[in-house]
């Protein structure tokens, strides 16, 4: 009888044992039913052995082994290890998270039975032009099942809702015959027509050429740092058609694949004779089943997807494209705090193929990695389609200037000119809600939320006070709660008070608000998208949302209120992450002919970020950045990670982060470990949280003493603490 080792979705960083009979090496990498404890669970075989550590005759058996898919491949298993370990986080979490929900379930992958049509003789000699005029569907059929010889039942529905029916009567015609196929499903093909495809620029060209190189496909990294509208969509098109032939695959990572929902459609155009799936959490958990079998089966070329992607088993990946690698959505928040971008380097490496990181504003990492030749660094210096410029940036120096609602009068001036020229404005914002908090000028109440340390968010029109940040919500009082002033104020604006206050100012012209509150409904982001695109809108108020990847060719004028706050901010990313903000913010503006212009409200018109900004000069400010980075010791001079703690108490997770200070001091590897300190946000849905920062210039080093302490810090990790480490941690 073999034993068999199995990893579970258990928070504990080890296998558990169990009697397999008939199961063997073969088997690795497959899911398993087992008991645990009273509760019944699905694993994957990691090992089969003859022997155990345990008592032989406790082991209990496997109940069931699930064969209805091929098992994970070696390749799969090795990249989810190296996270385990990277990320200190249990492999067996690691294994399960990393598969669609459906996999994990202890019900059995349905396996669906489908046809496949294929024509006979007698069907290949019927005359399109005996059929009737009027058969339309019927000749659309024949036609194509004569072009192609056989059909998936897939490919028939596609052609008309009543193809299958049209087919059948073929069947029984003699004209076609059926055969029946089991697999888990049939590949999706899309019915698109091809795109023109428009001649690359010189920039474009080398920039392609470098990626395709035969000679390098083998694992490099390249950083390709294009300017906004430069075109880098193109090259990665470019570069994966280069590859894309005897059954190779592609993995294109973005951020937010909702917020851009044309990119799917231009990779489908391009690529229409080719199974492309995307992969994100818009999908329901079928389509997402169906789209991760296709890729492990290798039926799917492409595979454009979110973080959650870059763990789909792909067993011919040929390059590795992460658009916008600057982004922080490509780290996962909770649980497994990884970086998609950081483990697709890993993977590019694991499977000796390329690796394109693209993006406007690189992230330092990246940059500093690019400067010192671990990266190879490829330009793209213009803007890519005729007539483009880069738009001419300016601050309003709002300490000079009378605000009505926020806005500026040169804004209002500048919006008013674009209304007269029938061109769109965008206003860029990133709060929601109509005001940050209610305040009370008499005794100086505002609005806070009692679970977090935040404000409670102003909805005007639901009449809410909202936290953004635990959900909470309540009616918004009708006077001062400490005072009983009736007369309470909103401070501060949001995009709903923005929205308002320009649809008074500009009675005639069409405001749009565009953030999460305002596209909550299905279907509302794109057809707002199509709205712009229609010029069917004059000026868009909106968050971040608005400032990825999006291409309004009317749209010449960006204003940016409020960004003063992440100028002296305490986070040291804070001024890079607004630097990125508001070059993809302002890269909307004068993307065709017409040439545009940015304004951004500040009270620091002088600040360093707003020089590199005005002179659209990225590099220079990121060597500036690097400077301060290197002055101060902090990444990507340092590496850091973060022991986070909470519990009910602030003292329990500040007593529980000291003893862990003091276990960390004890290990023998020269890390600098630094006081345990209230997180930021101190408090988030009623708990108090507390952090520990550590730092090595060296990776090797951090990751020796990570071992060694994640496994100590369960001893003194008593009572109602919970904690977790962040391995590059990117929020503090
Ligand atoms: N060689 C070319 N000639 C003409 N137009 C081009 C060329 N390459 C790309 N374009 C067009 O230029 C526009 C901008 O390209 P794209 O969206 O890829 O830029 P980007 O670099 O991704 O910018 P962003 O960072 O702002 O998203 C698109 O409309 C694209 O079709
Ligand atoms: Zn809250």
């Amino acid at each position: 009888m073999n034993v068999v080792q199995v990893a579970l979705d258990i928070p504990l960083n080890r296998l558990f044992d169990y009697l397999g009979d008939g199961i063997t090496q073969d088997d690795i990498g497959t899911r398993v039913l087992v008991p645990f404890g009273n509760r019944r669970l699905v694993g994957i075989v990691i090992a089969v052995n003859t022997e155990t550590n345990f008592a032989i005759e406790r082991l209990k058996s496997v109940l069931h082994i699930y064969r209805d898919i091929p098992p994970l491949s070696a390749e799969s298993l090795n990249l989810l290890q190296f996270c385990s370990d990277y990320y200190c986080h249990p492999f067996g979490e690691v294994i399960m998270n990393a598969l669609p929900t459906r996999m994990r379930r202890t019900l059995p992958i349905p396996v669906k039975k489908y046809s496949r049509f294929c024509i006979t003789q007698a069907g290949l000699q019927v005359n399109l032009s005996s059929l009737p005029s009027r058969a339309i569907v019927k000749r659309r059929v024949l036609q194509t099942l004569q072009e192609n010889n056989a059909l998936d039942q897939g490919e028939v529905t596609t052609l008309s809702p009543t193809a299958l029916k049209t087919m059948r009567e073929f069947v029984v015609h003699g004209w076609a015959s059926e055969l029946e196929s089991t697999g888990v499903f049939t590949p999706p093909k899309t019915s698109v027509t091809t795109s023109s495809r428009p001649l690359l620029n010189e920039d474009q060209q080398l920039a392609v050429t470098a990626i395709s190189e035969p000679a390098l496909q083998t694992f490099q990294v390249i950083l390709l740092n294009g300017i906004t509208g430069s075109g880098k969509t193109e090259v990665y098109l470019h570069a994966i058609e280069n590859i894309i032939h005897h059954g190779r695959q592609a993995l294109v990572l973005v951020p937010e694949i909702n917020l851009t929902p044309q990119l799917e459609s231009v990779f489908r155009a391009r690529f229409s004779d080719i199974c492309l799936v995307s992969l994100h959490s818009g999908l329901n958990e079928t389509e997402r089943l169906q789209n991760w079998l296709l890729a492990q089966k290798g039926e799917a070329k492409i595979i454009l997807g979110t973080r959650l992607a870059i763990f789909t088993p792909l067993p011919a990946l040929k390059i590795i494209i992460v658009d916008e690698e600057h982004d922080s959505s490509f780290k996962q928040q909770e649980g497994l705090r990884y970086s998609a971008r950081d483990v697709a380097v890993i993977r590019a490496k694991q499977n000796n193929i390329p690796i394109v990181l693209g993006s406007a504003t690189p992230s330092l990492e990246s940059f500093y990695n690019a400067k010192t030749g671990r990266y190879q660094l490829l330009t793209l210096s213009t803007r890519a389609s005729m007539n483009a410029v880069l738009p001419e940036i300016r601050c309003i120096d709002t300490r000079r200037q009378k605000l009505q609602e926020g806005i500026s009068d040169p804004l209002i001036q500048a919006i008013r000119n674009r209304l007269a020229r029938k061109e769109q404005s965008l206003i860029f914002l990133n709060r929601r809600g109509y005001s940050p908090a209610i305040y009370c000028p008499e005794c100086a109440w505002h609005s806070a939320c009692n679970r977090c340390s935040s404000t409670l968010v102003l909805h005007l029109a639901e009449r809410k006070l909202r936290c953004h940040h635990c959900g909470h919500e309540e009616k918004t009082p009708l006077a001062c709660p400490t005072c009983g002033n009736p007369d309470l104020k909103p401070l501060g604006q949001g995009t709903q008070r923005v929205e308002t206050a320009l649809a008074a100012q500009f009675p005639d012209a069409r405001v749009l608000r565009i953030d999460r509150d305002s596209t909550r409904r299905k279907h509302a982001w794109k057809e707002m998208l199509q709205q712009v695109r229609d010029e069917e809108v004059d000026i868009l108020v909106g968050t971040q949302m608005l400032a990825k990847g999006h291409d309004f060719p009317k749209l010449t004028l960006v204003g940016a209120l409020n960004v003063d706050s992440a100028l002296y901010s305490a986070d040291f990313r804070a001024s890079e992450r607004l630097f990125a903000q508001l070059i993809q913010v302002a890269g909307r503006a004068g993307r065709a002919a017409i040439p545009g212009e940015v304004l951004i409200q500040t009270q620091f018109p002088d600040h360093p970020l707003f020089e590199g900004l005005r002179k659209h000069d990225y590099t220079a400010f990121a060597h500036t950045l690097l400077t301060e980075r290197e002055q101060a010791g902090f990444p990507p001079f340092m590496f850091q990670a973060l022991l986070r703690a909470e519990a009910p108490q602030l003292e329990t997770a500040l007593n529980f982060l000291a003893q862990a200070a003091h276990l960390a001091a004890d290990l023998p590897h020269p890390v600098t470990v630094y006081d345990p300190v209230p997180a930021p946000m101190a408090r988030l849905a009623g708990k108090e949280r507390a952090h520990l920062l550590v730092q090595s210039q060296s990776r090797g080093a951090m990751q020796s003493f990570l071992k060694l302490w994640n496994e100590a810090i369960p001893k003194v990790a008593k009572g109602k603490v919970r904690w977790s480490l962040d391995v590059d941690p990117l929020e503090f």
